[in-house]
């Protein structure tokens, strides 16, 4: 479900226009090429009219039919249909391109402005949320270019024109059509935007969660299926399109008014240049070839205008997208890199110094967190759901910003390294791991995209994975499903292991890693990390005390604080020492 986004009239589109600027000049192409376009749609109707009604009147005396000449205006008439279709052909190709190309800058402007967002606070918003900011809001504001800016643009241009062009031969006349056009293009477009900008606000709203419902709703299939729950989910899906479909009608109703309207003020526009028009032909040396010339101007300039009060009503839906976007880049902190490291680690070792991690929702996770882990030292963290665990490993990571306290690699502050040394410095097998369509071999050199087959058959083998790989159809050329469904839990797990053991950062991260596995096989399991991790920094985060008798250290931590620590052995000696009792726990 989205969260709650910014009051329409509150959102600055101005940094929105500004991303137009890289192709101002394919863009202004685009508006002459539009206003040549509607010039040659004016100036071919008028001519037309102009045409008919002087022909009509030179054949009244066979003198003027003689010499009347009807090659030119025919000749412009043609001229003007030419330039029409030949502008109308240009200004699409200019405006698509631009429009394109302006496209592709957004959606890399978000990419870029995500990218150093913390990764735990953006997954707050829900991958159907994300979605759909990063394809319908970012459509949405694709026209503000394209059904907003241009149009009116144009509208202006194409208003002065017939002006100018009525002006020529009566200035008085020139004066009020550009009045009576501009008051028609300002008063629809006005009315549909103080009218329309909430409702198609709401439209947007709705839509949006509409779509982040669905997006939501159909990975969860099997489950909704399940608990008998598809159903009631379809029939609130089809309410919640009812409800946006309920706002696309009043939206249409307001369209359908604005446009009266518009034609109304038209309708008195051109009675009024047509009657001064005839007024000047009759009282004053006004030829009355150009009264039809004058009324089928302002017609023609129109065309310009009748768009606008639908592409005005639609500003309230841009504003609201602009407006989400804007709060996912302001909302989410973000994690700034220095662009290169400040001092080099003197070795692998970890310190953790006072740590305090608070959530935007009050959630204290960690609290006075302080570990020392040794260059090399292979360590456990154990403790309870909800203890501070994973926080931990996505602060060591940097996903998640501490509120205070500091950690150092290797006596370095971690905020001192640049992204580059710190992702290869530590390899992450997190609690979940996805697969992503492509084969099994690419998905595990995600890791380390040097390794060879060797090396990947052989950690399978260690991880108990050759079973599984035996099953495949083409080995390690194989597929998985998306988001791998054809691994189970346990062999996912496995999977995510065996990918962050392949890399050769120094330090190593595993979350839960025997999680969903049978005792055998976690032991198994561990020994092969223990092994691979040879002399690297081990930091082990896991619910289980089960099989960690070989490691060099353990502690456990709940509330966020770590609450005991020490060398298994010598936890265990301790009859006292929370570690023995969950050992007794796994012995009972
Ligand atoms: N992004 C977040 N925003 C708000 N609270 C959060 C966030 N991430 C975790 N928490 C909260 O912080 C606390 C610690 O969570 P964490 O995931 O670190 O625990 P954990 O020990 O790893 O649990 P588990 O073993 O179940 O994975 C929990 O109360 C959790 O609800």
């Amino acid at each position: 479900m989205s969260a709650p986004s910014a009051d329409p009239a509150s959102v600055n589109l101005r940094p929105w226009l500004g991303q137009m600027r890289p192709f101002a000049g394919l863009m202004a192409l685009g508006i002459l090429l539009n206003l040549i376009a509607l010039a040659s749609s004016v100036g071919l109707i008028a001519l037309s009219g102009w045409f008919l009604s002087a022909a009509a009147l030179a054949g009244t005396s066979a003198a003027t039919a003689a010499t009347f000449n009807f090659l030119l205006p025919s000749a412009g008439v043609r001229g003007f249909a030419i330039t029409r279709t030949a502008g109308r052909y240009g200004e699409r190709v200019a405006s698509h391109e631009g429009t394109l190309r302006l496209l592709s800058r957004l959606r890399r402007h978000l990419y870029q402005a995500i990218e150093p967002l913390s990764p735990t606070a953006l997954q707050r918003y829900g991958s159907s949320d994300l979605m759909a900011r990063l394809t319908a809001d970012v459509d949405a504001l694709d026209n503000l270019y394209l059904r907003v800016v241009t149009p009116s643009i144009v509208a202006m241009g194409i208003i002065v024109l017939c002006g100018v062009v009525i002006g020529v031969f009566v200035p008085a006349i020139g004066i009020f059509a550009a009045l009576a056009l501009a008051i028609s293009g300002t008063l629809g477009p006005w009315l549909a935007w103080r009218r329309g900008h909430r409702l198609s606000h709401h439209w947007q709203a709705l839509d949006t969660d509409l779509r982040a419902r669905l997006l939501e709703r159909l990975p969860a299939l099997s489950e909704l299926l399940l608990y008998g729950r598809w159903q009631p989910e379809t029939e609130a899906l089809l309410d919640a399109q009812r409800e946006r479909d309920q706002q696309e009608l009043a939206l249409a109703g307001l369209w359908g008014r604005s446009q009266l309207l518009s034609q109304v003020l038209l309708g008195l526009t051109i009675t009024g240049v047509l009657a001064m028009a005839a007024w000047w032909s009759v009282n004053r040396d006004l030829s009355p070839t150009l009264i039809a010339l004058m009324g089928l101007s302002v017609m023609g300039a129109f065309e310009a205008i009748a768009m606008l009060p639908q592409a005005w009503q639609n500003l309230g839906r841009i504003q609201r997208a602009a407006g989400r976007l804007d709060e996912l880049t302001e909302r989410v902190p973000s994690i700034a890199f220095p662009a290169e490291s400040r001092a080099i680690p003197d070795d692998n070792g970890l310190e953790i110094r006072d740590l305090d991690v608070r959530f935007a929702d009050g959630t204290r996770a960690l609290s006075e967190f302080s570990l020392t882990l040794a260059p090399g030292e292979h360590f456990a963290l154990l403790g309870p759901s909800g203890g501070g665990k994973t926080t931990l490993l996505n602060t060591l990571v940097r996903f998640v910003p501490p509120t205070s306290g500091s950690i150092l690699l290797g006596g370095v502050p971690l905020e001192q390294l640049d992204e580059a040394t710190l992702r290869a410095s530590m390899a992450v097998a997190p609690q979940e791991t996805h697969l992503f369509v492509a084969s099994y071999r690419d998905n595990l050199k995600l890791g380390n995209p040097a390794a060879g087959d060797d090396e990947l058959y052989e950690l399978l083998q260690a991880l108990d994975l050759t079973g599984w790989l035996d099953d495949q159809p083409d080995g390690l050329d194989s597929y998985p499903d998306e988001g791998g469904s054809s691994l189970s839990g346990g062999q996912l797990k496995r999977f995510g292991i065996a990918r962050a053991l392949l890399s050769r950062a120094p330090i190593l991260l595993l979350d839960e890693p025997t999680e969903g596995l049978d005792e055998r096989t976690a032991r198994r399991v561990l020994a092969t990390i223990r092994a691979r991790a040879g002399s690297r920094t081990l930091l082990m985060i896991t619910h289980h005390a089960g099989g960690l008798e070989q490691l060099d250290r353990i502690g456990i931590m709940d509330e966020g604080q770590l609450l005991e620590v020490g060398p298994p052995q010598a936890l265990l000696e301790n009859l006292d020492s929370r570690f023995s009792a969950l050992q007794q726990q796994i012995v009972l």
